[in-house]
């Protein structure tokens, strides 16, 4: 491929004090990629999204971002984050869905400048294409926990970013909201051409999202693009990968 990656890791290495978590693990995601990751609990998947981040720094090895080292990278607005467990939301918070929503603008605009008239434009298409305009004047500890989701996607995706970064996203909600949350992100991959890195565990549900699925265990992470005939035979191994992982 002769693309420049997104996001580039090199041989990062990365320790807790003297508790190793990720050793030499190489990834690079590409402009259109819907990349998930996957292992087991303290494999080190949510350290690896703040180290892409630049909220960890590196032990050992290089992160690119955008072709910059991620350390130098000024314009972060381009990288759109939703936490794990974003939705774990005060229900008495007294914004609405629109101010939460319109609080991703900032970044974009800066802290000192207000919002104008077309980023407000933007905040209301924002919230057309998440499905939430009915819902845009109501206190968003007042929303489902599948609608709180949306709105933090619609946050992250408002600074109109080039990759957004999914931690564990369906965490806490039901099964019918996550159908709509996968086809979301289908969406948004397949249509706005949105390249994503997602943590989650649920794989079967993100077959029909993801191009490309990486296992991470603590010190290696496996990039096994093209090994199967399907992306289902793929995440099917890497399902019985993870259950050993457990089991051992
Ligand atoms: N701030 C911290 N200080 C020390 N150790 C940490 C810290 N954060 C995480 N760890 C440890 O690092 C390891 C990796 O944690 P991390 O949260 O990255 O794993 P994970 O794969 O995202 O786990 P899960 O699937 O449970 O969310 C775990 O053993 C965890 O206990």
């Amino acid at each position: 491929m002769n693309e420049q990656p997104i996001v580039e890791l090199k041989d990062v290495s990365f320790t807790y004090g003297c508790h190793p978590v990720l050793e030499k693990v190489n990834l690079n995601i590409y402009p259109g990629d819907a990349v998930v990751i996957t292992g087991p609990n303290g494999a080190g998947k949510t350290t690896l999204l703040k180290l892409v981040l630049g909220q960890l720094k590196a032990g050992a090895g290089s992160i690119k971002i955008f072709g910059q080292d991620v350390s130098q990278l000024k314009d972060r607005y381009r990288l759109g984050y939703v936490a794990q467990r974003a939705t774990h939301f005060n229900s008495q918070f007294p914004a609405t869905v629109r101010e939460v929503v319109a609080s991703g603008r900032v970044s974009r605009r800066g802290l000192f400048r207000p919002l104008l008239a077309r980023d407000y434009n933007l905040v209301d298409e924002t919230l057309e294409l998440v499905g939430l305009t009915d819902f845009r004047q109501q206190p968003v500890g007042a929303l489902s926990g599948g609608q709180q989701q949306r709105v933090f996607i619609a946050r992250a995706l408002v600074s109109q970013p080039d990759l957004l970064i999914l931690d564990e996203p369906t965490t806490g909600i039901d099964a019918m909201a996550q159908a709509s949350l996968y086809q979301l992100l289908r969406q948004l991959n397949q249509e706005r051409h949105i390249t994503m890195l997602i943590v989650s565990h649920e794989l079967a549900g993100l077959a029909s999202v993801v191009t490309r699925q990486v296992c991470l265990d603590k010190h290696i992470c496996t990039c096994q693009c093209h090994a199967y005939p399907s992306l289902e035979a793929q995440l099917s191994h890497c399902s019985r990968r993870t259950a050993w992982q457990y089991a051992k």
